[in-house]
């Protein structure tokens, strides 16, 4: 089984429609974004500091805390995956004209 960004974020939108009581998701949002975000940003801290720490599987733990956290505060603000797909496609597809541009010098 492979459980990938696009399921958390279909799962994070579904518990948003149960109760506080039996879902971390909903209690989170409940609390308002400005506490989602103070959430992402420790466990982004959380993160920073174990991957400078030796352990791996420490620093993948943190690592999906972030990731989870950061798609409740996006779920808050109404941005979806695709949202941020898009971004990046767009970041690359401008730094590859501009490798092309500095290729041809
Ligand atoms: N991936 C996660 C996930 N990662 C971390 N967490 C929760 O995030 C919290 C992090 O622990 P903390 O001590 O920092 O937070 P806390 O002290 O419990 O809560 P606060 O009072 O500090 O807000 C823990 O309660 C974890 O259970 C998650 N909770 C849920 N998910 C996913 O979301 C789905 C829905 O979860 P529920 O909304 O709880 O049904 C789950 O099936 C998972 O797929």
């Amino acid at each position: 089984m492979t459980f990938t960004l696009a399921d958390l974020e279909k799962r994070i939108s579904e518990r948003i429609h149960t109760t506080a009581a039996e879902s971390y998701t909903r209690s989170l949002i409940d609390k308002g974004i400005a506490h989602c975000a103070k959430k992402m940003g420790e466990e982004a801290f959380e993160t920073a500091i174990a991957a400078v720490q030796e352990d791996k599987g420490r620093f993948v733990s943190e690592a999906a805390d972030l990731i989870y956290h950061l798609m409740v505060l996006m779920e808050a603000r109404g941005v979806v995956l695709k949202d941020v797909e898009a971004e990046l496609e767009r970041r690359t597809a401008q730094s590859g004209h501009a490798e092309k541009a500095s290729r041809k010098g």
